[in-house]
């Protein structure tokens, strides 16, 4: 049966899984336990929900009873000097005021729940708006050291921002090269605790302070947020080119208030236009990593600290935000770790 068992997850095929499981696990093993197997996988990327699947399917197509251990060990996919950090994703918008610190922010939570250790860093320094929504806005981060400062826990994550440490009248003067000065300096004088992925809540727009920002960090990869409308559309192209500039990959769009589905009726209406996002991501290739609908909850839990995604991990929108920040991981993997199946090996022969 360990045989049938290894084959099954060699030749399973999801998105998640292009290439069959083992080709996105450090280590797999299998052991019986009673009546039952148990497997203990160790998965390159969070995944924690697609993984569950596989294995209730596989409980049912071989008619066995199967337990699930999972760890997720991931690795850096770009060397660079910040310490305790593995990779750092760039979470952009072309234009402000789509939902990208919510967006940012729940993602986080997300990926937190799929397995991974995560932390977020609020580049946003003209309006610092993560100590609100992860409901920590009262405090100041102390430091051990005397060097570097401790990140603020708030729901589960590690977190930095300019708002905890000046008032918001303060930081809103300075000028460029004294917001991208403050931004390096969280960036690098903070004591990250062993994160797998650092989410980077990017201040919107595609202007000097966000190219130098996007040049001196040494981001993995990025994401864009939009909305379905045209104008944003339009800024995300400035964005995605940006990010090209400076040699970061994209790796895909996510939609946010993409629809909104009525909690009477269950008709969904699509508010700001529709297949905008969709279009945009085939147009540029890039993927369209998902699409979030403009949701009661997702207002009310950014205001009062308090996210849906952490509130309730089984529900329809943290559901959702959990796809879209496993299908972010595992582009990054398959896309740029070198060690995925898919990332090409170049060997230099002598004649
Ligand atoms: N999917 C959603 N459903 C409902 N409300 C949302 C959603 N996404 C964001 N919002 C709300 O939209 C407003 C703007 O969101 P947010 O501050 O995240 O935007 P932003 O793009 O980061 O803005 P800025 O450009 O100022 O940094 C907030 O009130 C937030 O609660």
């Amino acid at each position: 049966m360990e045989e049938k068992i290894r084959s099954y997850l060699q030749q399973y095929r999801t998105d998640d899984f292009p290439f069959g499981l083992p080709a996105a696990m450090n280590d797999c093993q299998i052991s019986m336990s009673g009546d039952g197997y148990i497997v203990d996988a160790n998965m390159a990327f969070p995944c924690f929900t697609q993984l569950q699947n596989v294995m209730e399917k596989m409980a049912e197509e071989l008619d066995i009873n199967v337990q699930l251990r999972a760890e997720i060990q991931v690795e850096a996919v770009r060397n660079h000097d910040i310490a305790g950090v593995k990779n750092i994703i760039a979470i952009a918008s072309g234009k402000g005021g789509v939902g990208k610190s919510t967006t940012a922010v729940n993602l986080a939570l997300a990926l937190q729940e799929e397995g991974a250790r995560v932390g977020i860093l609020d580049a946003d320094i003209y309006g610092p708006s993560i100590p609100t929504m992860l409901g920590i806005s009262d405090q100041k981060p102390g430091s051990e050291d005397g060097k570097r400062m401790l990140p603020l826990q708030g729901q589960g994550l590690s977190a930095m921002s300019i708002g905890f440490l000046v008032p918001d009248s303060q930081a809103s003067i300075w000028r460029g090269p004294m917001a991208s000065t403050a931004f390096t300096q969280l960036l690098n004088e903070t004591a990250w605790d062993d994160l797998d992925y650092l989410l980077i809540d990017m201040p919107p727009g595609t202007g000097d302070i966000q190219l130098t920002l996007a040049q001196k960090v040494p981001v993995a990869a990025a994401c864009m947020v939009t909305t379905p409308q045209d104008i944003a559309l339009i800024d995300v192209r400035k964005g995605i080119s940006m990010f090209d500039k400076v040699q970061v990959p994209v790796l895909g769009v996510v939609e946010n208030m993409s629809y909104h589905l009525c909690p009477n009726c269950g008709h969904e209406s699509h508010i700001f236009g529709h297949g905008g996002a969709e279009s945009l991501a085939t147009q540029q290739q890039i993927n369209l990593l998902g699409q979030i609908p403009l949701n009661l909850d997702i207002r009310l839990g950014a205001d009062a600290g308090n996210s849906p995604v952490s509130a309730n991990i089984d529900s329809d929108i943290s559901q959702i935000y959990r796809k879209i920040a496993t299908n972010i991981v595992r582009d990054l993997y398959y896309q740029l770790d070198w060690r995925s199946p898919a990332t090409a090996t170049l060997s230099i022969t002598e004649e």
